[in-house]
């Protein structure tokens, strides 16, 4: 990570998270003056004091649905890094408000909270599930990513430059489907498999916080960034998990879970048609015009010429082979293959 870290102040909601454990070590290894982790849970704060042991790290028990408690960790920061989500497709089916509590309300404290605090860049996560969204989980981070975008469009002396990053599936994430691959295994079970046809864009943590760090290093106000991903078939996903840690066992199809789509898009035809192709990312600045729509009425808008989604189903798929290499890249893999004494094996 370059310099732009020493000596700053960087909050990261939802910080005892996957992304955010790993955030917080990589800025660990820069100079930064503190690193704030703002989460409800008061245990998983404990185990990640212990774990990271470093006195630049400080932890604030609140919750993003509380102003306060976002005001109180965003005094004095430059940064923020907005992760704390509820992310679990199923449940947000369940208990809608309470994706819109913490998803849409608890995002709008946070970019007030940066606002008010002075923050100068604010990067809010959010997911390929919010691109035409059919589940709560995901409406509720569309609207998320409408309330970041609005803010610089209410606030033209914004001081805050609010920017998002939309992720595919990360790959081991806390509650997703490769650790539960896993504990199947372990357990002598059978692979659970929704639909073997199912598509998901797949992407290492560290990616992930690539992607985060790349928003924040070239945001303007309202961008939202995507990074270039492959994608594979769940099908494929489960195959070379088997392959890695149990080639006896096998797959036991159970359909699609609440609200599940077949295929996911991490950027629409409309985003992409005025989309900045960046190499690695793609930056789909916000739609700054105002709301004089009669001038647009008159000029007409001719830029819509996009007709495909960036869409799992359709973007290079990854073979049995490939992601099997992708699984062994991960450091959790090769922790599991050793502890199942088929490390040695793999690589024979
Ligand atoms: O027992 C299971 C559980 C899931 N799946 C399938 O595995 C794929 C991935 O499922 P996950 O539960 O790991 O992930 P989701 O796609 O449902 O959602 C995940 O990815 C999102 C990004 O798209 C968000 O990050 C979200 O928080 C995270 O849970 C899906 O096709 C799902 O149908 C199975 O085959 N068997």
């Amino acid at each position: 990570m370059r310099d732009e870290y020493a000596g700053k102040r960087i909050l990261v909601t939802g910080g005892t998270g996957s992304f955010g454990h790993t955030v917080t070590k990589k800025l660990l290894e820069r100079d930064v003056a503190e690193i704030r982790v703002l989460s409800r849970d008061e245990a998983k704060q404990d185990q990640m004091r212990h774990d990271i042991d470093d006195p630049r790290v400080r932890f604030y028990v609140g919750d993003v649905r509380d102003y306060l408690s976002v005001e109180r960790a965003t005094r004095d920061v430059d940064y923020v890094f907005h992760a704390a989500a509820l992310k679990q497709v199923p449940s947000c089916e369940f208990f809608p408000m309470e994706a819109v509590k913490t998803n849409v309300i608890g995002s709008e404290n946070v970019v007030r909270a940066a606002e008010a605090s002075g923050v100068s860049s604010l990067v809010c996560l959010s997911t390929d599930k919010a691109v035409y969204p059919v589940n709560a989980m995901g409406m509720s981070k569309a609207m998320m990513e409408k309330v970041a975008q609005s803010h610089g469009l209410n606030n033209p002396n914004a001081e805050t430059t609010v920017s998002c990053v939309r992720y595919g599936n990360v790959m081991y994430s806390r509650g997703s489907v490769i650790p539960l691959f896993i504990r199947q295994l372990k357990a002598g079970k059978n692979l659970t498999v929704t639909n073997p046809d199912m598509t998901r864009f797949m992407m290492s943590l560290d990616n992930s916080v690539s992607l985060v760090e790349f928003a924040f290093q070239n945001a303007l106000q309202g961008d939202l960034f995507i990074r270039k991903a492959e994608s594979c078939t769940i099908g494929d996903l489960a195959q070379a998990v088997i392959n890695l840690f149990q080639p006896s066992a096998s797959v036991e199809v159970i359909g699609t879970r609440h609200a599940e789509k077949l295929s996911e898009a991490l950027a629409s035809r409309e985003e992409l048609s005025r989309a900045q192709d960046m190499g690695e990312y793609f930056r789909i600045s916000a739609d700054n015009r105002d709301l004089n729509y009669s001038v647009y009425v008159e000029e007409g808008d001719v830029t819509q010429t996009q007709y495909s989604d960036y869409d799992s189903h359709t973007v290079d798929r990854m073979s049995v082979s490939d992601i099997e290499g992708l699984l062994l890249t991960l450091p959790e893999i090769r922790a599991e293959l050793a502890l199942a004494g088929r490390a040695a094996e793999r690589s024979r």
